[in-house]
């Protein structure tokens, strides 16, 4: 099934005939003022709106982020909304430098109810809004761009009227063209000047004009052009926030609130991890941490990301999707083989004072209390390195480069049967299987030895087959000798040894190559506090793998 052709049904967004716009050329270099609609715009779009305590909780987590404005409801809607306002006016819950916000619509009852609910506030942002676009005109008001302008401006007075009469509050008036991003310029503008002619804003008490994409209709360069022609354009511009409120029709909120930011706007509207009406309203969260990431601090504090995202998710009752930037589960996560490589190398390699340079992660997951741990993880597509990143962080277990090989193979088997993820648990099973189990022909027991100076004698007590047998040898080291004494063919190829952990629980992890009668060399590991009976481990374990291969061992000391 093809879908239908669309150039009957849909037609492209035109441009903005702005020549000379500045925007594309600017970075941004200092945090817009940011304001959480999550209790308003937020709460509108949930299936089941949150409960008081729910909101409460929300409230508290989005102060606690560091956000300065937060709209709580639209008090006029619902008793719920009007009675949440009384509950941060009356328990005293607003920080004194958090500023509340609530919407309503330009009609007098719901107005006056607004007003009422702000009662006692300390500071208040009373946002008003009405559609301006020509479509909403046509089809929900039925009414002629004059009435649409008289909307907002009867609202508005009446609006400055009530708040002149309560003085004890700091009032703060905002006004949105809903559907702005739909409008034409010059009537937006229009509509925008005529309440902001009421309002009298000054430099010193400004009031904010909220530009929306109520709904994304256009390229964000479309938008980022609508904004710049109304910084343009607006009267009384200085005297004026200019705020924006993209939603997310198109996917491409966050790119359309960047860009508007670069085009004039001081402010943006949005929710954390994007909720909001239909795709949503801009992420705050995702927008904060871009800029975090170009070396701009957003003002608020992401430090424990996943904290907030459980307040999120439980109050919204809507999961994050684990592919969202910055906090989704999967996002500081490589299965690719070339790109855990990548990382390892990258952490391996990062100075930790100097600018972050770690392939794929464009952001220190430690910035954000992410873990490193979640950082690899293994699953068909992995090569060794994440494999290996995984041993070495969770048990610390340094593979030399040609184990790492030999051991992807061991833990790609397993997954080939199982065609699951594995973790660091069941990597380190395998490892232990492979190379530390217990139950090979020859065990470890105890050891004595002699070293005179010129040489090393060495008498190992092991279980051969579940029997006891004494092994005794000579040679150059304790190594040495002990090969001597398995009186088999075997070469040393390649020896390694690290320490694990520090103080008295401090073991030593011994890795050896070795090639038995002549076949194929393969590695043996050897775990112990004593480092040459960790050595002694690491060749019965080679020679265990040796003879589990199904390889003679002609030459088996008795
Ligand atoms: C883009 C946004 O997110 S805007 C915010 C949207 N949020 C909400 O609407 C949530 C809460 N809203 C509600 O609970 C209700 O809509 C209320 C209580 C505000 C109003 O309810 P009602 O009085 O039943 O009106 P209703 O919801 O049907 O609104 C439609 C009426 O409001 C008018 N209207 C819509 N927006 C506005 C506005 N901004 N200013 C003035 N009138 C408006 C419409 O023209 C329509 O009038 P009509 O009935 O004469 O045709
Ligand atoms: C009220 C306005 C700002 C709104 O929510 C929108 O246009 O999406």
């Amino acid at each position: 099934m093809m879908l239908p052709h669309p150039e009957n049904k849909y037609r492209a967004f035109p441009p903005v005939r702005l020549a000379d716009r500045t925007w594309p050329d600017k970075t941004i270099t200092a945090p817009p003022v940011w304001m959480s609609t999550d209790l308003r715009d937020g709460n509108q779009a949930l299936i089941e709106p949150m409960s008081a305590a729910s909101k409460m909780r929300f409230f508290d987590t989005i102060v606690g982020c560091g956000i300065k404005e937060i709209e709580v409801g639209f008090p006029s809607a619902s008793q719920a909304d009007f009675d949440f306002v009384r509950q941060l006016i009356e328990q005293d819950r607003v920080p004194a430098d958090v500023t509340i916000e609530v919407l309503t619509q330009a009609r007098e009852d719901l107005i006056r109810r607004t007003i009422d609910s702000l009662a006692g506030a300390r500071r208040a942002i009373v946002h008003l809004y009405n559609a301006v676009s020509p479509s909403f005109r046509r089809i929900v008001f039925n009414m002629s761009r004059e009435e649409v302008v008289a909307i907002a401006v009867a609202g508005t007075r009446l609006i400055r009227e009530l708040t002149d009469a309560r003085p004890e509050t700091e009032w703060v008036f905002e006004y949105s063209p809903e559907t702005f991003s739909m409008a034409e310029l010059d009537f937006a503008r229009e509509v925008c000047d005529a309440v902001s002619a009421v309002w009298q804003p000054t430099p010193e008490r400004k009031m904010i004009i909220n530009l929306p994409s109520t709904v994304e209709v256009s390229t964000p360069n479309v938008y980022a052009d609508q904004i710049e022609w109304m910084h343009r354009h607006l009267a009384r511009r200085d005297s004026i926030v200019l705020s924006v409120h993209p939603h997310n029709d198109r996917g491409t909120a966050v790119a359309a609130a960047e860009l508007a930011v670069m085009a004039g706007a001081d402010r943006v509207e949005g929710c954390l991890f994007g909720n909001g009406e239909r795709t949503g309203n801009v992420d705050l969260v995702t927008l904060a941490l871009n800029l975090y990431t170009q070396g701009v601090h957003p003002g608020l504090d992401f430090s424990d990301i996943d904290e907030v995202r459980k307040c999120v998710e439980e109050c919204n009752q809507i999961p994050v999707h684990p592919r969202h930037p910055y906090v989704g589960d999967l996002v500081f996560t490589a299965f690719s083989g070339s790109h855990q490589d990548a990382i390892k190398k990258g952490f391996a390699q990062q100075d930790p004072q100097g600018l972050w340079e770690v392939p794929y992660l464009p952001i220190d997951p430690a910035d954000l209390g992410r873990s490193y741990d979640a950082v690899i993880r293994v699953n068909s597509q992995s090569g060794k390195g994440g494999m290996t990143y995984l041993l070495e962080q969770t048990y610390g277990l340094k593979l030399p480069r040609r184990l790492q090989i030999e051991f992807s193979r061991a833990v790609q088997r397993v997954m080939d049967e199982t065609g699951k993820e594995v973790d660091a648990k069941d990597i380190h099973a395998v490892f232990e299987e492979e190379y530390l189990s217990p139950d090979g022909a020859f065990k470890y027991h105890a050891h004595r030895m002699q070293d005179d100076g010129s040489g090393v004698k060495v008498q190992v007590e092991a279980i051969r087959h579940g029997r006891p047998v004494t092994l005794s040898g000579a040679g150059n080291g304790p190594l040495d000798a002990f090969v001597a004494a398995l009186g088999m063919d075997i070469r040393l190829m390649d020896y390694h040894e690290h320490a694990i952990g520090g103080g008295s629980d401090a073991r030593a992890a011994c890795y050896v190559e070795l090639r038995v009668n002549g076949g194929a060399t393969l590695f043996g590991v050897g775990i112990d506090e004593n480092i040459v009976t960790a050595s002694f481990k690491a060749v019965l374990s080679a020679v265990n793998r040796d003879l589990q291969d199904g390889r003679e061992a002609t030459a088996m000391a008795a």
